[in-house]
């Protein structure tokens, strides 16, 4: 069974970004169901460090035993979109894990949640906010999608 699980922290607050969101967990639904963990930001009392602590916690807490957790951090690796499809074919492929997609709030991730991940994509090495990393991870694995069954969208 090819199924996604991604772990959100912080909702999507505006209209645009919730459209953009839809848009492609609309299309993926077809042929990838993603489950969707969005997770509360850190209290407001918190600060830096304190805050990406909390709320790695709680994402730590979200990872099942036979997932295959990816960070999504700007320092991991930037691969091209048919690299990218490949290794989505093959970490959904595999009957004993499947893949566990995980994006930051505003601090991004701790060191514990990085240290826990097998694999840290980054979309770019400049930084984006959550909302934007959201929509181009969607965005991404819709045509990594598209790319692995062949479909008009992807045209290298
Ligand atoms: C605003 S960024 C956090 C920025 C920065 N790491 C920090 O500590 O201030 C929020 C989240 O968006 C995601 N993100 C932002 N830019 C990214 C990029 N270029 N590649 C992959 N993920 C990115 C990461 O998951 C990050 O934790």
């Amino acid at each position: 069974m090819r199924k996604i699980k991604c772990i959100w922290v912080g909702k999507l607050r505006k209209k645009h970004w919730q459209g953009a969101a839809e848009e492609y967990l609309k299309k993926l639904g077809r042929t990838f169901p993603i489950t969707e963990i969005i997770l509360k930001d850190a209290p407001g009392h918190l600060e830096g460090t304190a805050k990406n602590e909390w709320e790695g916690k709680k994402i730590l807490e979200k990872i099942d035993s036979q997932d295959f957790p990816i960070a999504l951090d700007e320092h991991g690796q930037c691969i091209t979109s048919v690299k990218f499809s490949k290794l989505l074919t093959q970490w959904t492929e595999d009957p004993a894990t499947s893949p566990c997609f995980i994006i930051g709030g505003a601090y991004g991730l701790s060191k514990d949640v990085l240290s826990r991940c097998r694999y840290t994509l980054s979309l770019s090495p400049m930084t984006f906010p959550h909302e934007l990393a959201r929509v181009l991870l969607l965005e991404q694995l819709y045509r990594a999608d598209s790319i692995r069954r062949g479909t008009p969208y992807h045209h290298i």
